[in-house]
Parts: C-alpha cells; structure tokens; sequence
C-alpha cells in the first residue's frame, strides 16, 4: 500500500510547507459601538429560552367533542382515561409472555427534557404525562424501565428521529427522507414461516410450491419472546396503529411496532392513515406486527436457517421480523394476512395494480416484482386506485394500501413524471445513492442495490381515486417481463388462457447484473404472487375465473420485456410503446383490432395498434435469427408445461370442466 500524502508524523513524516500566512479575517472589532437603531421590533414573549421554546409548539391532535345524545354525559370518556387505555393496550401489546404483564410505557421521545431539566416522561407534544404503569408483580428487571412509545408519529417528526438517531438518513434535495435498510435490501421469502396448528393445517396450502414453510406454535412463541425483550430493552419504540383495506365493511386494523422512524414512516405511508377521530376509538388492533428487524434470531432455534425470521401466526394474528429490515417484509406480510382473511369472507385478494378511467372503467395489472404493475396503473390520464394489492368483492374493487412502494432504478422526470414528482416531503427513499453535498438523487447509481424504493402516500400521486374503490374490472392485464423476448408485446386471451397464465405467473428477468450473465432466468410465481397467497393457487385461479365470467371481463398479457430477442441481442420494450398498448386496451380500441393466431402459445395477437412499429408486434418478425427464435420460443413453451404439471390433477370450479380447457390453454408443439 502506498502512503499516498497522508501528513503521518514521525520520522520521514511530511511538514506542511511553510508559505505565506493566510490573511487574517477582520472582524469589525469596532462593530459594537455602530448599533443600528432601526430594526428593534417588539421582543419575543418570552422571559426565559425555555419559555421561547415552549411557545413553537402548539398542541395539536383536537379530540372529538363527544356529542351524547341526551344523558349520560358522565359516561363519556375523559381525554386522561382515553390515553390511559391506549397505552395499556399497547402495554398488553409489547407483553412479554414469560412475565406476568406488560412493561411500563410512556408516550413520548425520552429525549425530550421538559423545561425544568428533568427527563420525568412526558408526552410527545409536550404536555405532562399521564403514565400507565402495570402491577409491580411483574418480577424482572426489564420492568424496571419504561418504554418510551413514539405513538403515530407524524412525518415530521419522524424525519427527525430518524435523521438525529438512524445512521444513513438523510433528506434529499427533493425533500424526500433517504435510508438505509442494512445488509437486506430485497424480501427473504425462504425465511418465511407460517405457524402449523390444527387450524391452519387444513386450510393452508403446505408443500410442494407452497410458499407456506412451516413452524411451529412453540418456535414462534420464542422468536415472538425475542422480538418483544429486544424492542423493550431500548429507549423508545415506534408504535402505528393504521388501517388496510379501503372498503370499510372488510377494513383491518393494523398495529406496528417497530424500532425505526424508518420504519414506522414507510408503514404510515403504505397503510390507510386514520383520522384523529378514528384513531380515538382504535381499540384493539386485528393484526399486529412486531418489527426487531436490526436484531437477528438465534439460529440455533428449531426451523432456523439463516439469521432472517419472518413468522406468521394467523391464530394469533401477530407476525414477528427478526434479522431484516428491508421495510417491504412488513408490507408483504401483511398482504399475505389478507391472502388468508378475504378469501374466507369470498373475498378475492390480488397481487395488482389497479387504475380507473374517467368512463368509469376498471383495469387490473397482474405481475411479479419488476414487471409493471405499479409504473403502468400509475396512469396521468387515469386515476389510480392502488400500485400493488387490492381485493376483489361483490361490488367491485378497494385498494388493501394507503401508499405506494415504486421502484426508482433508472427513475426519469420525463418517463414517469407522476411518480417523480410523488419523491418530496414525506416520501421514504430506500437505498438510492446521492451526491454528498447537493444531496441529488442519481437514480442511476445502482452501488446499494437494483432494488431502490421510494415509498408515498398514494394522494402523493395527483389524480389518485379517493377513496382507493371502484366499480367491477373491464380489463385483466397479465404483466410478463419476458427477457427472452418471444411472447408478443400484446395477447387477447380467452377465458381459460387468463386463468392458464394466472396460475403460471410466468416472468423471466435477467440473472443479474454482473457482466457475462446473459442467460434470462424464467420465474413461474403461481397467481403472480406465489409468496403471499397463503391457499392453494386454484382457489384463487377458480375465483378470478368466476367474477371474470360474470362481469364479461376480457384478458391481456403484455409483454414488457424484450424484444427483438432475447436479453443480450434484443432490447427491452419502450415504456412509449407499452403505455401505447395500455392506452388502446382501456380505450377498447383494441378489441375491436384484426388478430391473427401465433403457434406454440396460441395468442392472438394484434396485426396493427395505432402510434407502435406493426413489426414488433409479432416477435418473429423483430428477430433477426428466426432459427433462434423457434428455439427460444420452444424452451419457454417447455418451460411453461414443465410448470404446470404439479397444477394437472388439481380440479378447478365445482366441476372440472374449465380444468380441462385450462389444461389446453397452454403451450401446444
Ligand atoms: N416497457 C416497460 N413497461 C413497464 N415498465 C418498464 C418498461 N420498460 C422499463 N420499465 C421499467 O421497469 C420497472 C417496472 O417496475 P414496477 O412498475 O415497479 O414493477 P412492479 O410494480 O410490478 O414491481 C420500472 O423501473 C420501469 O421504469
Ligand atoms: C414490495 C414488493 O413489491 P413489487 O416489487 O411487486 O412492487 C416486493 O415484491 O418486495
Ligand atoms: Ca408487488
Ligand atoms: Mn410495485
């Protein structure tokens, strides 16, 4: 190693040389006897700093005036009482289990010293405490401490837990708040787990495919154990009470306890936010989440493969991350919980984007991570329902999200101005790289990872439908990112097509990003989201396949991948062109265009779309190697068969007859 121009000391050490001395600075010693007279406006009403400091907040969080219908006005519950029932649920929430109850918690930053100087817990808006503090009978010294809960927070104050305590958070010059989630910057879906007990052992789907690896009830108590002692041996812990699912008749409610502002910023912007008014009568969460994400499990627990756990009880309704803290775990964990809630309330849950134009009509965008869903229902001439889960019931669609979770690698102002202009204040930047001093972010710098993420509040976006519900889906839009470049830009599919691909879930990506890889991977993900469906996959295909019969909805599958072959010779689609192919699926254009049938796959596909190069629409004719694209086109179609066969003896409907024309809608040489 070289020394390089280090000043190390000693001998053969370097000695600054000794140039001219640098000017000295003038100070204006004389400064003091030219007073300006003429700025002394009215002083501040204040007679100490702390008296100043107290004056900048105001308080804030009006609480309902409780209007009682005639009597009983004792019976309404006083503000103190209220305050004191939420902290005791989130007590009973953070309860160890080995103990006899909960710990003490106090809301409010322990580092903020009231005007006195003491640190006597106190309220987040400064106000003085009302402490809820359990029986003295639990014996252990953890229950010694509080824990001090930061109790939804706004994003404001969240910026500035983050930024005084969290290392790598920074704002950006678009006002944006960038972190870091550490060593884990995607989902671990091998480290999930799902309880095996005597419910959800007959109505899960376990084994083979199913992304469902099981553990037991007593395994997760103990990671469960972990999760709580970790989170209540720190000074404070973020606490979300939010909502999902934006019908109210099947609306959940969420809570989020986790030790990152990150965190708990990421979850208020992808869950519904509560108003004031709903957050006074939260009561009990459906569902919570326990986040020790920067802690890891104990490997050598049982079922343990790794340092990463993400567990899910279903009976307990609770769900435990240790070892990660990629935010999206949370997001997609709970997504998984309605896989499993809505289906039993027939109720269809969907891994898809969904946006409404003004007419009233309702679009689907299906596909695995990376292939579209959120870049395509984000829409400026439509309005957006919701980027990524949704629910499908009697009546129509409802957004699961409050928030949206885009991908920004390659982010440009000029392809994607909506959600460009969604990253400003409020908006979680995971794992982009910016410049030091400008603090601008250049999307293009992959050195973290490809998987940056700007999390939004879904209003962030400005033509979002809200409320996030529409009417009955006119079009289903299967995604496929095809990096070997031979299915069409564009497919009409029939009815058992849709659920053939449905059930596929087909996208293949590049291997990687490392120079030489230029073979594409082909992923099947069964219902485009085989790690969150918590049933087997035909439950979910037979559902689609009933309320796209019913409501006479046609199926799509676009290719947003390559063309002109395969990764490494063809190019990837333009987004102009795919958004070209959308526009004319919404408009019903291309319902009414001339098709021509392809071999192999048996799509139909378009012979002319207005504004798009008609020669890209059938790949053969892009390809200049037509050996290799029949080659190409029969290892996919391979690939496709080899797929589907653990789905050939499962019967699909009550009875098997949209099997059979399931099982021939797919791939024929
Ligand atoms: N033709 C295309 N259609 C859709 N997306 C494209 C296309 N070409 C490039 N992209 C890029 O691919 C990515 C799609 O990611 P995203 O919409 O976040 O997927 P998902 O929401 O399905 O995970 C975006 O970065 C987008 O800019
Ligand atoms: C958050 C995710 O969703 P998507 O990539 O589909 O947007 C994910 O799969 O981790
Ligand atoms: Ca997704
Ligand atoms: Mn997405």
């Amino acid at each position: 190693m070289s020394a390089g121009n280090g000043n190390a000391n000693g001998d053969g050490g370097f000695s600054f040389p000794k140039g001219p001395a640098m000017p000295k600075i003038t100070t204006g010693a004389k400064r003091g006897s030219e007073i300006c007279h003429d700025d002394s406006g009215p002083t501040v009403k204040a007679t100490t700093i702390d008296e100043l400091h107290s004056l900048q907040k105001k308080r804030s969080a009006p609480t309902t005036p409780i209007n009682q219908s005639g009597a009983a006005a004792f019976a309404a519950v006083s503000e103190e009482e209220r305050q004191k029932i939420q902290l005791q649920s989130i007590s009973a929430s953070l309860a160890s289990l080995t103990r006899e109850s909960g710990p003490k918690v106090v809301r409010g930053d322990p580092a903020e010293k009231k005007a006195d100087g003491s640190t006597t817990p106190a309220y987040a808006h400064g106000q003085h405490h009302s402490i809820f503090s359990p029986d003295l009978g639990a014996v252990s010294d953890s229950s010694l401490k509080f824990t001090h809960v930061l109790y939804n927070l706004s994003p404001a104050e969240l910026y500035e837990q983050a930024i005084k305590y969290e290392k790598g958070s920074f704002i950006t010059s678009n006002g944006a708040l960038a972190t870091l989630s550490g060593a884990k910057t995607g989902r671990a879906p091998r480290d999930k787990r799902v309880v095996r007990d005597a419910t959800t052992e007959g109505e899960l789907w376990w084994g083979k495919g199913s992304p469902n690896i099981e553990m037991d009830e007593h395994t997760f108590m103990v990671n469960r154990e972990r999760a709580v002692d970790y989170l209540n041996s720190l000074e404070k812990v973020f606490v979300n009470d939010q909502f999902l699912n934006w019908d109210p008749e099947n609306r959940i409610k969420v809570r989020i306890v986790s030790a990152r502002a990150y965190h708990s910023l990421f979850m208020h912007n992808m869950c519904i936010r509560p108003t004031p008014e709903e957050l006074e009568s939260f009561g009990t969460p459906d569902f919570t989440i326990y986040n020790a994400g920067q802690f890891p499990c104990n490997r050598y627990t049982h079922y343990m493969t790794s340092s990463t756990s993400v567990d899910l009880n279903l009976s307990r309704r609770e769900m435990v991350i240790l070892g990660t803290q990629y935010a999206g775990e949370m997001k997609k964990g709970l997504f998984s919980v309605m896989h499993y809630l809505m289906p039993k309330r027939r109720i269809l849950s969907l891994h898809s984007g969904c946006n409404m134009g003004k007419e009233g009509d309702v679009a689907l965008f299906f596909g695995l991570s990376g292939t579209g869903k959120t870049t395509l229902s984000t829409d400026h001439n439509r309005y957006l329902i919701g980027d990524d889960e949704h629910c499908w019931t009697e009546t129509g669609v409802s957004n699961i999200e409050g928030g949206c979770y885009a991908k920004c690698v390659d982010l440009s102002r000029e392809k994607e101005p909506d959600i460009w202009n969604a990253i400003k204040f409020g908006t979680v930047l995971e794992n982009v790289v910016f410049d030091e001093h400008t603090r601008e972010v250049d999307y293009s710098d992959k050195s973290v990872t490809e998987n940056t993420r700007a999390a939004y509040p879904i209003e962030f976006i400005p033509n979002a439908k809200i409320p996030c519900i529409g009417p009955h889906p006119k079009n289903v839009i299967l995604l496929a990112c095809d990096a070997f470049g031979v299915l069409p830009p564009v497919s009409k599919l029939n009815l058992a097509q849709t659920m053939y691909h449905f059930i596929s879930g087909y996208t293949a990506l590049v291997a990687g990003t490392e120079d030489g890889i230029k073979e594409p991977t082909a992923t099947f993900s069964a219902c485009f989201g085989a790690a969150f469906i918590m049933l087997h996959p035909t439950k979910y295909a037979a559902m689609l396949a009933e309320k796209m019969k019913t409501q006479g909805a046609t199926g799509w599958l676009v290719n947003t991948g390559w063309s002109g072959g395969s990764y490494g010779v063809g190019n990837r689609i333009k987004l102009a062109y795919t958004r070209k192919i959308i526009d004319a699926i919404h408009s019903g254009s291309l319902l009414k265009a001339n098709y021509k049938k392809t071999e192999i796959f048996g799509f139909e596909i378009p012979t002319e779309i207005e504004g798009i190069p008609s020669e890209i629409l059938d790949p053969i004719n892009s390809w200049s190697d037509k050996k290799a694209h029949k080659e190409t086109l029969l290892k996919l179609g391979g690939l496709f068969k080899k797929n589907f066969e653990t789905f050939a003896n499962h019967k699909i409907g009550v009875d098997g007859k949209l099997t059979e024309e399931i099982l021939a809608a797919g791939p024929i040489f």
